[in-house]
C-alpha cells in the first residue's frame, strides 16, 4: 500500500468563471456559492460589467470565481472591450462553467458562446444548467440531452453536467436564518446544489495552498461594489434603452467626522452619468422620486455590504455618448 492513502486530500486552490447568455444566472450563481451578496443580479441582461471575484473558503478548498460580463456582438467601443475581458478570462482559469438556463431551449446565442468555448482546448468545461426551479423532470432532462448533444456537435468534453437551482440554496439560507443558526459563510455553504456543485469544481482545480486571506469574499475594491449596487439600483424598472447607458462612479467614501465611536456614519458621494439630457428625467422621476428610491434601496444593499450606516450622496450627470469616447470610458473606470 502507497503512503498516499493515509494522506489527507491536497488541497486545491484555483479560478473557475461563469459564462453563459445574458440573464443565464451567472451572477446569482456566484452569490450563491459565496453566500453574500458580491456579484450584482438584475432581470436586465448584461448588467456586469466588472470582473467580480467572489471567493469559495473550504477546509479543503479555496474557490475564486471571476464573474465575466456575457459575451455579445459588439456594437461599440464599450461592447468589443467586454469581449475582450471574457476571452482574457477565459484563457487564464482553471475550470470554465458554461451556464445555460433549464427554461429556455439552446438557441443561437449559446451556440455562439459554445464555438467560442470549443476553441479553449485547455480549461475544463462543465455544463452548469440554472434555474431548474423552473422546470418539470422532462423539461430539464430534454436540456440534459441537448447539452452533451451540443457538447459533441462542437467537439467540448463536458467534464461534468450539472442541473443546480440557486434559488433552493438562497432559501436553504433563508431558513438557517430565521432559525438563529446565522453560521460563517463557510459553514452555511456546502447545502443543497449549489454546495454539490462546488464539490465537482473544486476536484477540478490545482493543487495549491489558499491564494486568499481567509474570510476574504471578494478582491474587488470596496468603491467599485458600492458603484455596481447604485447601478444596480438604477437599473430596476426602467425602460429597455437605458440600462447601457448607465454608468455610476463613486467620487468620495469618508467616514464622518465628530461621530461618536458607537454611531459611525459613512459619507458616499457618487455620481450616476447617463448619455443623454432627456434620460434625466427618466433616472430623476417625478419630483425626484425615482432617484430617492434608487439611493433608498441601494444604501440598504451598501450598509449590509459594508457592515456601517451610510449616507448616500446622489448625483445625476450627463456624460455624452460616454460608451463611443475612450476618453470617457477610462474615466468611468473601463
Ligand atoms: N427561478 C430562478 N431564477 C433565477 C435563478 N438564477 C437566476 N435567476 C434569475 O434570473 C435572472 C438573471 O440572473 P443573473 O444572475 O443576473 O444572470 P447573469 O447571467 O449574471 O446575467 P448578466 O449579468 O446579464 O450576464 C435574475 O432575475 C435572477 O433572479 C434560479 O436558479 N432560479
Amino acid at each position: 500500500m502507497s503512503a498516499r492513502t493515509d494522506s489527507p486530500a491536497p488541497h486545491r486552490a484555483g479560478f473557475a468563471c461563469f459564462v453563459g447568455r445574458p440573464n443565464a444566472g451567472k451572477s446569482t450563481l456566484t452569490n450563491a456559492l459565496v453566500g453574500t451578496k458580491v456579484a450584482i443580479t438584475s432581470n436586465r441582461p448584461q448588467t456586469t460589467r466588472h470582473t467580480v471575484r467572489g471567493i469559495v473558503h473550504r477546509p479543503d478548498a479555496q474557490l475564486v470565481l471571476v464573474d465575466t460580463p456575457g459575451l455579445h456582438k459588439p456594437r461599440t467601443l464599450l461592447g468589443e472591450r467586454l469581449n475582450d475581458i471574457v476571452r482574457t478570462t477565459w484563457s487564464e482559469v482553471d475550470v470554465i462553467g458554461f451556464c445555460l438556463p433549464a427554461d429556455q431551449k439552446l438557441g443561437p446565442g449559446d451556440r455562439f458562446i459554445a464555438t467560442e468555448l470549443a476553441g479553449i482546448k485547455k480549461t475544463p468545461k462543465v455544463a452548469i444548467v440554472t434555474k431548474t426551479d423552473l422546470v418539470d423532470s422532462k423539461t430539464l432532462a430534454a436540456q440534459l440531452i441537448a447539452i452533451d448533444q451540443l457538447g459533441r456537435d462542437l467537439g467540448i468534453e463536458w467534464a461534468e453536467i450539472i442541473p443546480v437551482s440557486a434559488v433552493d440554496s438562497e432559501a436553504e439560507r433563508g431558513a438557517a436564518k430565521k432559525n438563529g443558526a446565522d453560521a460563517p459563510a463557510g459553514d452555511r455553504r456546502g447545502a443543497g446544489q449549489v454546495g454539490l456543485l462546488a464539490d465537482l469544481l473544486v476536484p477540478l482545480l490545482p493543487e495549491s495552498p489558499p491564494l486568499y486571506p481567509e474570510g476574504d469574499l471578494t478582491d474587488e475594491p470596496e468603491q467599485v461594489m458600492v458603484a455596481e449596487l447604485i447601478r444596480e439600483a438604477a437599473l430596476e424598472g426602467v425602460r429597455d434603452e437605458l440600462p447601457h447607458s448607465i454608468a455610476v462612479v463613486v467620487e468620495e467614501m469618508l467616514p464622518r467626522e465628530d461621530r461618536p465611536a458607537d454611531r459611525p456614519l459613512l459619507d458616499i458621494h457618487a455620481n450616476v452619468y447617463i448619455e443623454r439630457p432627456s434620460q434625466k428625467g427618466i433616472i430623476i422621476g417625478p419630483k425626484g422620486k425615482r432617484l430617492k428610491e434608487v439611493g433608498m434601496k441601494s444604501r440598504k444593499h451598501i450598509e449590509a455590504l459594508l457592515g456601517t450606516p451610510v449616507f448616500l450622496d446622489l448625483h445625476v450627470k450627463v456624460a455624452k455618448d460616454w460608451q463611443r469616447d475612450p476618453k470617457q470610458l477610462r474615466k468611468l473606470g473601463f
